[in-house]
């Protein structure tokens, strides 16, 4: 194994040898075990402050980590090696060629299983840097989002990142911006905000002529809204906490990932979802608890104790193709230069179903169907769903549920045990089709929609999230 070595440098008062190895930055001194601080953290490097005054004036290499702490936190550590050299000249000629060397080997862009370059490699191949246009929604959730994203926008700078700021001003300026959105000069769209802003960002780009290419741009999302189902969904499949630090990390140390996207059509509308559709107590829930948005998050709790005090049904049909054995692999979205994503499993609105197809018929008291694992940061509804599995995993209580069936499966959603729940099914489906009464309130990822004949099939990775792979435990 190749590496970049060093030993001009001190840590601390001790002499220390600084290797840029395939795994990380080594820093070694004398009688104690080497740090590896791995590249996977390592945001990038700079030159710091002047730690002397004229001639012994001389600026530290300063390596800015985002280390995971012990309980899953990620934290900022800036490792301060200075000067073993006598000659400040020789020093700083060595601090730069570092910053360039730590930020060729942290940049997330690199192919971490290529060779471990030469030094003459590292310095013609600079990374280019990237550019991130960021979305604040100043109205999401309790209206921190502007505070949340100031505590980590530094991990932008730290990355030689470079930023560009738009705060939303109204409903529906994501959308706009996502329309308008230049796909060459930006590397990454940061959403901060809630799951209605991602909702937002998702029918802009689906609004384009070049909406193939442009539902693929890749996004990040820090959560500021009330519920962050999709934020706390990649995190949870990148063993992450979900935290401003550890979303923020996502976006800035990840590289894009599939994340499935749907198409919800009625004979009217197509919109696409990325989050859930829910329909009966669920939807009821959301649309009702919108007046307890000052909550935050605990608003979905203060709408159930609510809807708890009179338990009701729901009469609608539910039509599904039930995913078997043998759709394990479900074939991943193609761009093609149609209008829109192709449909394959849909039948044509309002002809009978395939008779293959399985039907749930008459009063139920929950339908929850989720894209993704969790609903919101405590709700972890479908616990076998994957950002890119291809499906959708609908949870479903039919007939009357009783206040303790209710109870059971609200303790039980934080952990994802109301799976286990006799009155509890969650089905795995491609494509399906829900009819209820038109006065019915649906929420398609949070967005209020009228009853009615809808039908939902998946398209499988059509759109990137900034992620990384889970590491084993
Ligand atoms: N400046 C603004 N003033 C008022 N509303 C805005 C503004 N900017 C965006 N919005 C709207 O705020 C809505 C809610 O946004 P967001 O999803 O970020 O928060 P949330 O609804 O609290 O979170 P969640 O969707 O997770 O429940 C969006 O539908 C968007 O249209």
């Amino acid at each position: 194994m190749s590496v970049i070595s060093c030993s001009a440098f001190r840590l601390g008062r001790q002499d220390a040898a600084v290797s840029a190895t395939s795994v990380g930055l080594k820093v070694a001194v004398d009688k104690k075990p080497a740090l590896v601080y791995r590249w996977a953290d390592v945001l990038g490097a700079s030159a710091g402050l002047d730690e002397g005054i004229g001639a012994t004036s001389s600026m530290p290499l300063v390596v800015h980590v985002l280390e995971k702490t012990k309980g899953g936190k990620r934290k900022l550590r800036d490792v301060v090696l200075t000067s073993a050299a006598a000659d400040n000249g020789i020093h700083q000629m060595e601090v730069d060629k570092w910053v360039r060397i730590v930020q060729y080997f942290a940049d997330p862009r690199r192919d971490a299983n290529a060779p471990c370059p030469t030094l003459d490699e590292v310095m013609q191949h600079s990374p280019r840097q990237r550019t991130f246009l960021v979305l604040i929604n100043p109205a999401g959730g309790s209206g921190k989002a502007e505070k949340i994203y100031d505590k980590v926008e530094s991990f932008l700078v730290l990355a030689n990142v470079r930023v560009e700021k738009i705060v939303t001003e109204r409903p529906h300026h994501a959308l706009d911006v996502a329309e308008h959105l230049d796909l060459v000069k930006y590397d990454c769209l940061v959403i901060v905000g809630g799951d209605g802003l991602v909702y937002e960002v998702v029918q802009g780009f689906m609004k384009r002529l070049d909406w193939a290419a442009a539902i693929q741009f890749p996004l990040g999302i820090l959560p500021a809204g009330s519920g962050n189902g999709l934020a706390k969904s990649i995190c949870e499949a990148a063993g992450e906490i979900s935290s401003p630090e550890s979303c923020m990390y996502l976006s800035v140390k990840g590289r894009p990932v599939p994340l499935d996207v749907a198409t919800l059509r009625n004979a009217s509308t197509t919109c696409y979802l990325v989050l859930s559709l829910t329909w009966g107590f669920m939807a009821e829930i959301d649309y009702e608890s919108e007046k307890y948005r000052f909550f935050g998050g605990q608003r979905f709790v203060v709408g159930t104790l609510v809807k708890l005090l009179a338990p009701k049904t729901w009469n609608g049909t539910f039509s599904y193709l039930e995913s078997t054995a043998d759709d394990a692999d479900v074939p991943r979205f193609q761009a093609s230069d149609s209008p829109a994503p192709e449909l394959s499993v849909l039948p044509p609105l309002g002809t009978p179903v395939p008779p293959k197809w399985k039907t749930i018929e008459g009063p139920m008291s929950m339908f929850w169907a989720m894209n993704v694992s969790h609903a919101s940061t405590d709700a972890h509804i479908a616990p076998p769903a994957r950002l890119d599995d291809g499906f959708f995993h609908v949870v479903v209580m039919e007939g009357k549920a009783s206040r303790g069936d209710y109870a059971g499966v609200m303790l039980g959603l934080e952990k994802g045990q109301h799976v286990d729940q006799p009155a509890v099914q969650l089905i795995k489906t491609r494509a399906f089709q829900l009819q209820t009464p038109d006065e019915h309130v649906l929420m398609a990822d949070g967005e209020r929609c009228d009853g009615g004949t809808w039908q939902v099939e998946v398209h499988r990775g059509m759109a990137r999230v900034m992620s990384v792979m889970a590491s084993p435990p």
